[in-house]
């Protein structure tokens, strides 16, 4: 049964809180998706699950919400390597949003510079086989080097299990690594547990592999208030504090199980970046860099 076949899923609270802490003004949620809407942007016949839309107006109005000013938004799964939706919604948000594309490794130069020009900056390698049918390392090669005129960036999402066997592919791309949600570390072993040990051995094999500190409620098996997340991520954001960014991940695809609240989310922010200067690393330097260089 395809997921096509399946009633459509809701994974995003209803009615998320308005946070405790107030981010500085600029900061960007590097990490979120939209969905469809998928009268306009239907699903990939090879999706993997089928969401409920979520589009762009529900995307801007929680960043507004949650104190936020800008979006990176990341093309889903659900959506292949037509990035329509994605460029619909970076269109839609007055300069306040760019994205990372999921393209097919047939994709003309002509079509890559077409993506810039909508928005995007960078290309996302999907490693999680209940997400993606493949994920060819050699091709992937092919387009990390492709993008480098582009000045993209090369977005690898993984799980903890595979970081050593995806360590020649990580080193033979020639561009900057961002690598989704650190790379999925079991948190409840702690800041000095194998996972984040074998993560950390990554990240000081080049200066220029950074991560997404996201996902306390995808990452901590012990659930909210995810103490184990905090605990095992904040030496990480103090230890690498120039190659860090954050995000909601909202519309959290596939935790229609245990939806997060993303005010709460957001709350984690002063936990794993508990100073002024942290938090402008974290949520607009840092960001600003990658997606809005000059500005
Ligand atoms: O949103 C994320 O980053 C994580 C996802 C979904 C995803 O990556 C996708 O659909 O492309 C997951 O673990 O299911």
């Amino acid at each position: 049964m395809s997921a096509q076949d399946t009633a459509r899923i809701v994974s995003w609270h209803g009615n998320p809180s308005i946070p405790t802490f107030t981010p500085p003004p600029g900061a960007v949620d590097a990490h979120c998706h939209v969905f469809g809407p998928m009268a306009q942007f239907p699903f990939s016949p090879k999706a993997k699950y089928l969401p409920e839309d979520a589009g762009p107006d529900m995307l801007f109005a929680l960043r507004d919400r949650l104190g936020f000013a800008r979006n990176v938004i990341v093309q889903a799964s659900c959506h292949g390597t037509d990035n329509s939706a994605t460029l619909d919604a970076i269109v839609r948000s007055d300069g306040k949003a760019r994205g990372v594309a999921v393209v097919d490794p047939a994709i003309t130069d002509a079509e890559l510079e077409k993506l810039h020009e909508g928005g995007m900056r960078g290309v996302r390698f999907n490693f999680l086989k209940r997400l993606v049918d493949d994920a060819p390392k050699d091709k992937f090669l092919e387009i990390a080097k492709r993008i480098q005129p582009l000045g993209w960036h090369v977005v690898v999402y993984f799980e903890a299990d595979i970081l050593e066997e995806m360590r020649p592919f990580l080193d033979a791309i020639p561009t900057l690594i961002v690598i989704d949600h650190m790379g999925r570390p079991d948190v409840s072993q702690g800041p000095d547990g194998a996972d984040m040990r074998a993560f950390r051995r990554l990240l000081d094999s080049r200066d220029d592999i950074w991560t997404k500190v996201t996902c306390p409620d995808r990452l901590d098996p012990n659930g909210a208030p995810w103490d184990d997340f905090a605990r095992s991520v904040a030496p990480l954001v103090a230890d690498y504090p120039d190659r860090v960014l954050w995000g909601t991940d909202w519309p959290h695809p596939n935790m229609e199980k245990a939806i997060p609240d993303d005010g709460a989310l957001v709350d984690m922010i002063p936990r794993i970046a508990p100073t002024i200067e942290l938090q402008r690393k974290l949520l607009i330097d840092n960001p600003m860099r990658l997606y809005w260089p000059g500005e």
